[in-house]
């Protein structure tokens, strides 16, 4: 059998970096530890030498403006940002070549998540790590997030507790009847339930509705 050897050798892909990047995501629902997960690794490989960024939406204004705050008050300075395209550009080259880790956290409310992360870990040699909700309210695939699953090295499904039970909660229960897909907010909101708990709670907003109906 004749050996395959690539003409193409690495450094002629990220333009000249001896190393090539990484994507890591860690999805699940609200509450699972991600951003909590997120800060661990992103303070591991600042510990050991590595420049690290940290990146959110701008649309997230829960807990502070310019700081990823986890649930139980956890915090990591970070860049606010519309979009990430925008990194670089606020960065400047000089500084953006220095990064060699860039966290991005609630990633699922970033639409050109797919083309930053390719860009960064395969031509900048960059270390990504994506945090961010797999699904919505509805269960429903959400924003780019599950796009750049196909691009990692590695995919963490993290879960939280039921609220109701105590159970290994996979999914996000909204507690107000608001239909838009994105609506920023925490326990006020939302909250973290079981599969069993998910379909019974589905079951009684749709008894209501159709006695509501029938009226
Ligand atoms: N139902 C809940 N309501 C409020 N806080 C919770 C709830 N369940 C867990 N938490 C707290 O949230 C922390 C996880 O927060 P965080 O890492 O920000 O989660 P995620 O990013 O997945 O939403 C847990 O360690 C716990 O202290
Ligand atoms: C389920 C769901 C959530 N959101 C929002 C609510 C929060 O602002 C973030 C998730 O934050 P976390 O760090 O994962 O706790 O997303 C939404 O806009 N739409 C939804 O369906």
């Amino acid at each position: 059998m004749t050996a395959f050897k690539s003409s193409v050798s690495l450094s002629s892909i990220n333009g000249g970096h001896a190393k090539a990047g990484e994507v890591h995501v860690i999805i699940g629902p609200m509450f699972a530890g991600k951003t909590t997960g997120l800060l661990r690794r992103i303070k591991s490989e600042s510990s050991s030498g590595r420049t690290v960024a940290m990146i959110k939406s701008s649309k997230d204004t829960r807990y502070a403006k310019d700081s990823v705050v986890t649930h139980d008050g956890l915090k990591f300075p970070c860049w606010a940002l519309p979009d990430l395209a925008s990194f670089q550009h606020k960065l400047g080259d000089v500084e953006y070549q220095k990064i060699d880790v860039i966290g991005i956290d609630e990633a699922q409310i970033f639409e050109d998540l797919y083309d930053f992360c390719c860009k960064a870990a395969d031509h900048d040699g960059k270390t990504i790590i994506v945090a961010g909700l797999d699904g919505d309210y509805m269960r429903r695939s959400f924003g780019s997030m599950l796009d750049v699953i196909p691009l990692a090295d590695t995919v963490t499904k993290l879960t939280a507790r039921c609220e109701l039970c105590g159970g290994r909660a996979f999914f996000t229960w909204r507690k107000t009847s608001e239909t838009k897909t994105e609506l920023i907010g925490g326990s006020d909101l939302y909250m973290p339930v079981c599969r069993q708990h998910y379909v019974s709670g589905e079951s009684a907003i749709e008894s209501t509705r159709t006695v509501l109906e029938s009226l």
